[in-house]
């Protein structure tokens, strides 16, 4: 018989600390029973990256949560891409793909460069500062590049963050409390973003104006073109955010990284995925079973229909797999890492994030000799997001 945690990944205390339960998950095998939903984990870097690569066997298109599509009414319509296959998930992967590849982002980085100059020379206008790094750095950049970069108005963009943080809550079980909290606001939230995806609400120019004027050419339908749109407003936000949270976490609490890294900034994107593999800012999807599939080498098969959370955290520390997992290193050849997944549904908006992170980190290195919490760190909880609510920080310059 398979191995069985009673474990609940989405309980408050394991949100907050994901460790110890990830290497039980690693520790008990290759493919775990977790009765408590009902499902299945793989947490192991190889049996990990098997999943993830065999999509005919592991479906996205019943949902990527805990949510069952086949037998349970999604919360919003279906995702054209997370939540698709092939066929059905290829045009609209190879429209983003071209829109947000890094040809097309080489227009944004002059931009983003002089935006994050100004953010950090404003940020130390009266010299060294003391400053919460999440609303000043993490959510101040991305909130400042990105929706511009889609083509937003300029009205409603603080619907953007809660927006996100009740899409990645609603992977996990609809009755917990973190996504009952959400439902409160989430109607307000969605109507805003449903909102922004027409195309008379998004400027001439941008990721949005690009991905109707693919509809134009007929490598999307125009039916399909505003849910593309909503793809970039869901993934886009809390995503990067919480990465830049993570690498600004990672680089004041490793002894050296920051001075290394301005002494050789060409490490400075190499960080950023370090970051995203040590932290995972995106812990964990769901994937459904349609066949049964043989999982790992020791004969565990898992039953076709069933619902397998996917562990990219767990597989990014996964000792077998990387040296000295632990330890953020920003020397490290991180490459390989699951953060932004793996296979046919891998990051099609990792260059995106990359950017971000270059450009912030980048002129945060510029000007700041020292970079230290000077305080305690405090989460924000999330059953899909890994993210900091607050680090309290002193940028010397
Ligand atoms: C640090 C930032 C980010 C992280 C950690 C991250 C993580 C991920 C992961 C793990 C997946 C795979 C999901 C799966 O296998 O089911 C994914 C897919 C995706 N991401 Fe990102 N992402 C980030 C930033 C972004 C940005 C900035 C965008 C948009 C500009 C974006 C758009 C997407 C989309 C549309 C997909 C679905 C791709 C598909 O199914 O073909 N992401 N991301
Ligand atoms: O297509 C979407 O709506 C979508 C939502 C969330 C993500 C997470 C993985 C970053 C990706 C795509």
């Amino acid at each position: 018989t398979l191995p069985t945690l009673d474990l609940d990944p989405f309980d408050p205390e394991v949100l907050r600390d994901p460790l110890p339960a990830h290497a039980a998950l690693r520790d008990a095998g290759p493919l775990v029973r977790l009765p408590r939903y009902d499902t299945y984990a793989i947490a192991r870097y190889d049996d990990v990256r098997a999943a993830l690569s065999d999509w005919q066997s592991f479906e996205s298109s019943a949902g990527v949560g805990l949510t069952n599509f086949r037998t349970e009414t999604p919360w919003r319509p279906p995702s054209l891409l997370l939540e698709a296959d092939p066929p059905g998930h290829d045009a609209p992967r190879t429209v983003l793909a071209g829109i947000l590849g890094p040809r097309a982002l080489r227009r944004l980085r002059e931009d983003w460069a002089a935006d994050a100059e100004r953010l950090v020379s404003d940020l130390l206008a009266g010299g060294s500062a003391e400053v919460d790094a999440v609303p000043a750095l993490a959510e101040a950049f991305p909130l400042r590049v990105f929706p511009d970069a889609v083509g937003l108005g300029r009205d409603g963009r603080e619907h953007l963050l809660p927006y996100g943080d009740h899409a990645f809550n609603a992977f996990g079980p609809t009755d917990n409390a973190l996504v009952l909290a959400g439902n409160a606001d989430v109607a307000e939230h969605s109507g805003w973003v449903g909102e922004q995806c027409r195309r008379e609400n998004l400027a001439p120019v941008g990721f949005g104006a690009d991905i109707w004027a693919a509809a134009d050419r007929g490598d999307l339908t125009h039916a399909q073109a505003p849910l593309v749109v909503r793809s970039l407003l869901t993934a886009g936000v809390d995503t990067t955010v919480h990465g830049i949270g993570a690498v600004l976490h990672a680089l004041a609490t490793t002894p050296g990284a920051w001075d290394l890294l301005r002494a050789r900034p060409e490490l400075v994107r190499g960080a950023f995925d370090e970051a995203v593999r040590w932290e995972s800012p995106v812990q964990a999807f769901f994937r459904t079973t349609v066949r049964d599939v043989p999982v790992g080498r020791d004969g565990a098969v898992l039953p076709a229909g069933q619902k397998v959370l996917v562990f990219f955290a767990a597989a990014n520390r996964d000792p077998h797999h990387w040296t000295d997992p632990d330890t953020f290193d920003p020397t490290r050849d991180p490459s390989g890492h699951v953060g932004f997944g793996m296979g046919i549904h891998q990051c099609v908006g990792q260059h995106v994030a990359r950017l971000e992170a270059e450009s912030l980190l980048t002129a945060l290195l510029t000007r700041v000799t020292r970079l230290e919490l000077t305080g305690e760190p405090v989460r924000h909880l999330n059953n899909t997001l890994r993210a900091w609510a607050s680090l309290p920080m002193r940028l010397t310059i």
